[in-house]
């Protein structure tokens, strides 16, 4: 569905996206998972046809978004960070509105329209203004409407950013929907548990360039532990309990407010913590995560 080769971005001195190699396929859920400023951003948009690279190729559904943008729009959903919705227009018309961009008959987008409305579960709020709508509507309704021209491929960037926990699972049920019926999404996101939850295959950028491809499980096997224990014992002793800890984990990690003991089994590690007489204040044992992979893999956190 999607191959980029070598894709690059500079702004002046900055290399967003620094010669990045990718395969989208169809029917996957493919994910860019990053912190901010990674080039997330810079990519989908290159994908979407709404921005020109600056060097390699680039092949979305057989066209080239850099000459053929509209091509490519016509057979794509798009998705953006920022929810760009018209708030004057009502929630039907929103969708309505958008399928006459792409040229759509009346007839076609009244039904479609409904259909869409109900994917979303926004139908009763069809003829409410968008403005009295919650964070979590207005992101299924940008969804909705993205998906009016019945694209192949769906572009989200950053789609559950800034909504509350149940939002999102909502929002996260509606995409498993999407995926289901054989939409090929292609997720950006700095949420590692959004990524664990979403994406089928995933890369991770750093700085403009990938640092591991593979499924989330891959790639927590492939760069970290099975087990990671979190002890807590005030930031100002962490320099030198690190030292007492050495060889209870295969490693540890020290973040400003906790060690990070990487090991096949975390209640073993505690229990030589307990016998070296250290003392957390707190002390959890949890599984890997994508986290951890970014973490051994740039030597810093996803959110800072
Ligand atoms: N129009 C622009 N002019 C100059 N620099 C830009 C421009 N757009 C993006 N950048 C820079 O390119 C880099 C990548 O930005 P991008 O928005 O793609 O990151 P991102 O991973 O999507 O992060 P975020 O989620 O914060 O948007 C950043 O260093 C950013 O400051």
């Amino acid at each position: 569905m999607i191959t980029a080769r070598g894709l690059r971005k500079t702004y002046g001195e900055v290399h967003a996206v620094d010669g990045i190699d990718f395969e989208v396929e169809a029917g996957e859920s493919f994910g860019l998972l990053g912190p901010n400023g990674a080039g997330k951003s810079t990519t989908m948009r290159m994908i979407g046809g709404t921005l020109d690279r600056t060097g390699g190729t680039l092949d979305v559904l057989g066209l080239d978004p850099g000459t053929q943008g509209p091509a490519v729009r016509a057979n794509l959903g798009v998705v953006p960070q920022q929810d760009n919705l018209d708030e004057e227009l009502r929630v039907r018309e929103n969708i309505v509105m958008y399928g006459r961009y792409f040229g759509l008959s009346r007839s076609y987008l009244a039904a479609k329209a409904d259909e869409l409305l109900a994917f979303a579960q926004l139908e009763a709020k069809a003829r409410d203004k968008v403005v009295n709508l919650s964070g979590g509507m207005k992101r299924r309704l940008t969804i909705a409407r993205g998906l009016v021209n019945e694209p192949r491929i769906l572009l989200l960037d950053e789609p559950t950013t800034g909504l509350d926990p149940q939002a999102r699972h909502v929002l996260w049920d509606r995409l498993f929907r999407l995926k289901e019926s054989g939409t090929t999404l292609v997720v950006t996101t700095h949420f590692m548990d959004e990524a664990e939850q979403l994406c089928d295959r995933l890369v991770v950028v750093d700085q403009g360039r990938i640092v591991a491809e593979g499924s989330p499980a891959q790639l927590i096997r492939q760069h970290s532990t099975r087990e990671v224990l979190e002890l807590r014992f005030g930031s100002a002793r962490n320099a030198t309990v690190v030292q007492q800890l050495e060889g209870v984990g295969e490693r540890n990690e020290v973040l400003p407010d906790r060690i990070l003991v990487y090991t096949p089994d975390g209640e073993a590690a505690l229990e030589e913590v307990a016998a070296r007489g250290l003392h957390p204040v707190t002390s959890l044992v949890r599984r890997s995560s994508l986290e951890d992979v970014f973490l051994r893999l740039t030597g810093r956190s996803l959110v800072e």
